[in-house]
């Protein structure tokens, strides 16, 4: 029975769901870095919000570990370049919290445009300042978004329905997207000339690192304010901090820092500021919602091995998990059969979908090709990884989709460029569920890829196959299948035979003495 930890705080509904799904569930909050490290080696799955940090040296110690499931939408608290290489599958739950986020961002901005928590605490300490707090209205103001995804969608559609008018900045964003939206794209310079509320809604990237720099900051409209419900980092926190001093930006509000948990800060204190500890997803209908989702995400991969909303893996829905699962099996044998019979490097693969195999999900098909083909070369390989690993080795990976039926109604073709020219393997799956090679080098053969097997090239003569049984049957190798296919008679002929125990490289080194051999390779899947 697979094992999850929760590690950090977390709907009781999540555990629930792991239960209901069969899958054993500790909830251990509130552990340091080497308490984590020394228990994760038991745990094929871990599920966070965004205290635990899932750090290299935690994935090293995971052994065990399949799965990261983050209850929210950030993962910037996950190494995910370690986790893929490790081959652990990190998946968020990206619509869960949106609306609750971008409802915070809103609550933000009244809070600055009204000065509620400072008039708030004055009328609470006895000072009834009725005069002290002249607030302005959001009405007939410009809202400039930074990010217009999930969260700033929704924060534009409620800005809209203020009456305030939208501008957006977001180098992805469509102009048809930008009109559904009702919002006019824009560059950032523009935005930050022209908003009178400026909120941030993009994840933090290398590109958005700092955005509102102190230079961007100084290029404001003077009397703007800030919201950021997004990442700490976005903004320069010092720049955020003059500008509040001097009155250029007229206030800022923070539910994020760029160190967390922030228990001190140069801009705690500071009027017109306003801060909340990392809120924006804490309402308990978000919280429902992504411990719902992250729960049983995880428990489809751990248990049918469904992929919905992974970073570092194709999705493969539960549903389609039982068409595209036969696929990836027939795949990775393929990947495997081209990358044990390849010598030399590899600069090309092409995968080619025929028939029946074009209509399904390519992704996966693609990485268990991957997969299969490196682990040829190190065994530190999965679905996860392999397209990364093919990408680190320089290898171009091709995709072809051709929905006709050729002789077979499904057909999956697996080419390498190599120093002699394109080689191909081809193969199908026989009652859409058992994967069967059909053909090698351009020879039809059929055969089932399992177990050891041997793989000879021979010139077709009379009398080979029987010197070969008689040469494995001395060596008490017991043949389980034969297969034979040749390109015409007393030309090239291949034979690919299942053998119950591997094939030693001495009784290798006698079968490639047979006359007549021209290659002679042991396999095994
Ligand atoms: N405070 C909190 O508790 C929460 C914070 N968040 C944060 O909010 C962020 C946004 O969430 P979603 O809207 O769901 O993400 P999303 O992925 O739907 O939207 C992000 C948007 O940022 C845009 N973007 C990317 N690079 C950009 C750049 N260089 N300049 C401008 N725009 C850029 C993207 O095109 C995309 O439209 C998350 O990444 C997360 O960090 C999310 C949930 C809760
Ligand atoms: O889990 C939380 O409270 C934080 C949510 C968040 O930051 C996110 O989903 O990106």
């Amino acid at each position: 029975m697979p094992k999850v930890l929760i590690s950090d705080k977390m709907d009781p509904k999540a555990a629930q769901i792991f239960r209901e799904r069969g899958v054993e569930v500790d909830e251990i909050t509130g552990k340091t870095p080497e308490e984590l490290i020394a228990i994760i080696g038991e745990y094929d799955g871990l599920a966070i919000r965004s205290s635990t940090k899932v750090t290299k040296a935690i994935l090293d110690a995971a052994t065990n570990l399949k799965v990261v499931g983050r209850a929210g939408i950030g993962v910037d608290n996950v190494d995910i370049p370690a986790a893929s290489a490790k081959g652990v599958v990190v998946m968020n739950t990206p619509f869960g919290n949106s609306i609750t986020t971008a409802e915070h961002a809103i609550a933000l901005m009244f809070a600055l445009a009204r000065q509620l928590p400072e008039a708030n605490a004055q009328t609470q300490a006895g000072t009834w300042p009725k005069n002290g707090f002249m607030g302005v209205e959001v009405t007939g103001k410009t809202l400039g978004l930074i990010g217009a995804g999930n969260i700033g969608s929704i924060v534009a559609d409620r800005a809209l329905g203020l009456r305030m008018k939208v501008i957006a900045f977001d180098p992805f964003l469509s102009p048809e997207r930008a009109v559904e939206l009702g919002v006019e794209k824009v560059e950032l310079d523009q935005l930050l000339a022209r908003a009178d509320f400026i909120t941030l809604h993009t994840p933090l990237t290398e590109q958005t690192r700092n955005i509102l720099s102190a230079e961007n900051l100084a290029k404001t409209k003077k009397g703007v304010r800030i919201i950021n419900c997004a990442r700490g980092g976005l903004i320069d926190e010092a720049a955020l901090k003059d500008l509040l001093d001097s009155g250029h930006i007229a206030g800022a509000a923070l539910d994020v820092f760029v160190t967390e948990p922030a228990k001190e800060h140069t801009l705690f204190g500071t009027p017109n500021f306003v801060a909340t500890p990392h809120l924006g997803a804490s309402t308990s209908e978000a919280q429902v919602n992504v411990a719902i989702q992250v729960a049983e995400q995880m428990a489809d991969f751990l248990m049918t091995g469904g992929v919905t909303n992974a970073l570092n893996s194709p999705s493969i829905s539960a549903e389609e998990a039982p068409r595209v699962k036969p696929y990836m099996a027939l795949a990775e044998k393929l990947g495997s059969l081209v990358g044990q019979l390849s010598t030399g490097a590899i600069p090309r693969i092409s995968i080619h979908s025929e028939g029946a195999a074009a209509e399904v999900n390519q992704k996966p098909i693609v990485s268990a090709v991957l997969a299969g083909f490196l682990r040829t070369q190190t065994d530190t390989v999965n679905m996860v990884n392999a397209p990364f690993l093919a990408k680190e080795r320089g290898m171009e990976v091709r995709e072809v989709r051709t929905e006709r039926e050729g002789d077979y109604h499904t057909l999956l073709r697996v080419s390498v460029k190599t120093d002699a020219g394109e080689r191909s393997v081809a193969g199908t799956l026989f009652g859409n569920r058992a994967p069967r090679l059909v053909e090698l080098f351009g020879i039809k053969v059929e055969a089932d890829l399992a177990g050891h097997m041997l793989y000879v090239v021979n010139e077709d003569a009379p009398g080979f196959i029987g010197r070969l049984g008689s040469l494995l049957g001395e060596a008490g190798v017991n043949i389980g299948t034969f297969h034979l296919g040749r390109r015409e008679a007393g030309g090239e002929a291949i034979l690919l035979l299942s053998v119950d125990e591997a094939v030693t490289p001495d009784l290798l080194a006698k079968v490639k003495a047979l006359g007549g051999v021209k290659t002679a390779m042991a396999l095994s899947f």
